[in-house]
């Protein structure tokens, strides 16, 4: 593992580090907040999923999650969204391909080989910062977009070991949605059936999740009809699933949203993750 930047942010520090990833086959990047409390001793980890076109840098820069970590005394970990690199195959869409791993694993050709990015986050990475970093093994999960979609798939999957879990304007429901559709077909083939594990809404119907949800969605999202809320809104209810979606009035998609609500994401993880409720 590498370092390849830290800073001083909020009394804690924010770093940026590559590494060799076996599960990926190429070098990966991810960005690491430790907050001051971390000095004294492990703390709580709240990892962000980011969404399409984003690298690691996007939510770490523009997030403003930091202050809030630091005040709560959670570490926040930022993975890149896919591989990247000339051996990596790309499409020349934005959504597929380089920036759009989606967080699964491929099953199909050209992808593969490298896009394994729900064993690279759920596996790999997760030991890699549970071994090298002052963390507790209690784990949150939150993300935007692509990357709620990621955050809810792996959390409603992994519930021992993620223990809280949110998501800001995520695609809740991608085997329904051009978002999904077209990435599920290239990244898993054909076949339907092998979509539903990447679904959040058919798994929290399946499933459920041993805690609260907390979702964020702006009301004037423009990707309103990709992300679908309506669909996970619904299989809540049919599950009787604790959860709580807030539709926030004059927000869009963008970054001044989540940065809007990033404060309440990380208390609510802080809270769940310190006190062992969830
Ligand atoms: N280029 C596309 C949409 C790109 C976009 O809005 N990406 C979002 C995530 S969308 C779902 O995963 C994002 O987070 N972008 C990075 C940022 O810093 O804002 C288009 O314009 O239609």
């Amino acid at each position: 593992m590498q370092l390849v930047s830290r800073n001083r942010c909020f009394e804690g520090d924010q770093a940026v580090y590559t590494h060799g990833s076996d599960v990926c086959g190429v070098d990966m990047t991810f960005g690491i907040y430790l907050p001051p409390q971390a000095r004294n001793g492990s703390v709580p980890v709240l990892w962000y999923l980011s969404g399409l076109t984003c690298t690691h840098e996007n939510a770490m820069t523009k997030g403003g999650f930091q202050e809030h970590a630091a005040k709560h005394g959670v570490a926040l970990v930022f993975p890149d969204t896919s591989p990247r690199g000339e051996a990596v195959a790309d499409d020349e869409a934005y959504d597929l391909g380089v920036g759009a791993g989606f967080y699964l694993n491929a099953t199909q050709d050209p992808w593969k080989p490298h896009f394994q990015m729900y064993d690279y986050v759920v596996n790999e990475l997760r030991a890699l910062i549970q071994g090298a970093f002052p963390v507790t093994e209690n784990h949150g999960i939150t993300g935007h977009s692509m990357g709620g979609h990621g955050a809810l798939t792996i959390a409603l999957r992994n519930p021992t070991l993620f223990k809280s879990l949110s998501a800001f304007s995520p695609i809740v429901n991608p085997s329904q949605s051009d978002w999904g559709r077209k990435q599920f077909s290239a990244y898993l083939g054909d076949d339907e059936a092998t979509w539903a594990q990447h679904d959040a809404s058919i798994l929290l119907g399946e499933l459920g999740w041993h805690g609260d949800i907390l979702i964020d969605q702006g009301a004037d999202d423009q990707f309103m009809d990709l992300l679908r809320p309506q669909a996970f809104a619904e299989a809540a209810t049919l599950r009787r699933q604790s959860a709580v979606l807030r539709m926030q009035g004059g927000y869009d998609h963008s970054y001044f949203f989540v940065s809007s609500f990033a404060g309440d994401h990380v208390k609510w993880h802080a809270d769940r993750l310190r006190t062992g409720l969830h």
